[in-house]
């Protein structure tokens, strides 16, 4: 007979009473989920004591809450879990850091969604790298938590209905009257609220490339991406004038991020500017894939409810080969409005046929909408990280030093600098 013993015991959070063992959760205050003009939902709280709101998003991603949670391009939203069970394998350290000095398991240094639901949460946590419950994190993070609700009748409506606005109530009942009080993230800059303010420096072991990435939001396993394949990075604000200091690396990067990308026209202004004239590989993902499609003087749209999932197929049109890719985004472009005397569609989804990625015609400059860095997997098209670095080293002058100078990096931060 097969004997199973736990290597880490199970933990248990501290509101649990003996009732949650039997999947209730009567020990935890009452919450309500509201979705404007749609379903109210009651259910518990099992996160911080507030009251959020912001754009309701479902995930069908069966693994990596944490990594999802601390994505910046997840600000103003609440997730929404298809998965049923939640939280089993506990969280991780927030601090503990990689060999480059990059967070291990986080892809920032905080929570960045608003508030998640959840069908049920797993108030018993086991894990070799857990150190506390996902309630106690939420609780710690003031992030809204509620549980015990029917996922499925949320996921259904915002698939009928499209994208809408939703809230998180703990303690209190519903109130109509404050239908006012939704927060709709579409309508402010968020990526100026998660971009570094001053630019840092991630140096790269026996690195022979130096990548300039401008910093929409970006994931910390975008730039140990790079940093492990031997590119060292520095990281600019968003909307910084890269056109100034371009000439000086071997590559740009652009990052994912939240929001809507017409809200980075500063961004879309300098990378106009500057491939006017840098002649270097580009690489952008997610949101940076569509400021290099604005840039390109592509249009971009809002999809009905977007795509937030670790295994949708993306056709590579070059090869015709289907990939399996990690996703969150909610908006895309519009592949009609690409100015095809440069650019080609790469990449399109074969679920819903949205656009998956573009390249240009005869210049090392590509995107793509999924995350080929992928945390949570799938890492099916890492590749393309490959395939960045097989392209700076084909555009490096050789015998030319990569700049900027020692000395300048010396007096950079060496880790995001956040707005508090
Ligand atoms: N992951 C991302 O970079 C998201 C891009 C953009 N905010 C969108 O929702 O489409």
């Amino acid at each position: 007979m097969l004997r199973f013993t736990l290597k880490t015991p199970l933990k248990t959070c501290k509101r649990t009473l003996a009732t949650a063992a039997s999947g209730t959760y009567n020990s935890l205050d009452r919450a309500t989920f509201t979705i404007r003009d749609g379903p109210v939902l009651s259910g518990r709280s099992f996160g911080a004591n507030v009251n959020v709101s912001g754009e309701a998003v479902f995930s069908t991603a069966l693994v990596g809450y944490p990594e999802s949670m601390t994505d910046p391009s997840y600000r103003g939203q609440i997730l929404v879990f298809t998965q049923p069970l939640i939280g089993n394998y506990g969280v991780p350290s927030g601090s503990s850091r990689d060999e480059f000095g990059l967070l291990k398991y986080f892809e920032s240094p905080r929570i960045q969604c608003s508030g998640i639901v959840v069908s049920d949460v797993a108030l018993k946590f086991s894990h070799w790298t857990a150190v506390e419950s996902l309630s106690s994190w939420c609780e710690r993070e003031g992030c809204a938590a509620i549980t015990d609700v029917d996922t499925r009748e949320i996921v259904t409506y915002l698939r009928e209905q499209g994208s809408s606005l939703g809230r998180i109530t703990v303690g209190e009942e519903y109130d109509a009257d404050q239908d006012e009080a939704f927060f709709d993230p579409g309508a402010v800059n968020l990526v100026q609220r998660v971009s570094t303010t001053q630019p840092f420096h991630v140096p790269s072991p026996g690195g022979g490339f130096h990548v300039a990435v401008l910093d929409c939001g970006v994931k910390e396993n975008i730039l140990r991406s790079l940093v492990s394949r031997g590119a060292a990075v520095t990281v600019f604000p968003y909307d910084y004038p890269i056109q100034k200091v371009a000439h000086h690396f071997d590559g740009i990067f652009i990052s994912n991020g939240p929001g809507d990308p017409t809200h980075c026209l500063s961004t879309v202004h300098n990378l106009r500017d500057t491939l006017k004239t840098f002649d270097k590989p580009v690489f952008g993902i997610c949101l940076g894939h569509q400021l290099l499609g604005l840039a390109a003087g592509a249009k971009t749209v809002k999809l009905k409810y977007g795509n937030r999932a670790h295994n949708i197929p993306a056709l590579d049109l070059t090869t015709s080969k289907c990939h399996i890719t990690s996703q969150n985004h909610g908006y895309a472009i519009d592949t009609t409005t690409l100015p095809e005397n440069e650019y080609a569609e790469y990449f399109v989804n074969l679920n819903d046929g949205s656009n998956e990625g573009i390249i240009h015609k005869s210049r090392p400059i590509f995107s793509t909408q999924f995350h080929p860095e992928a945390k949570g997997g799938p890492q099916d098209s890492s590749f393309l990280f490959d395939r960045y670095i097989e392209l700076l080293k084909e555009y490096k002058p050789s015998g030319s030093v990569t700049a900027p100078s020692p000395l300048l990096i010396d007096l950079l931060a060496k880790e995001r600098v956040v707005a508090v």
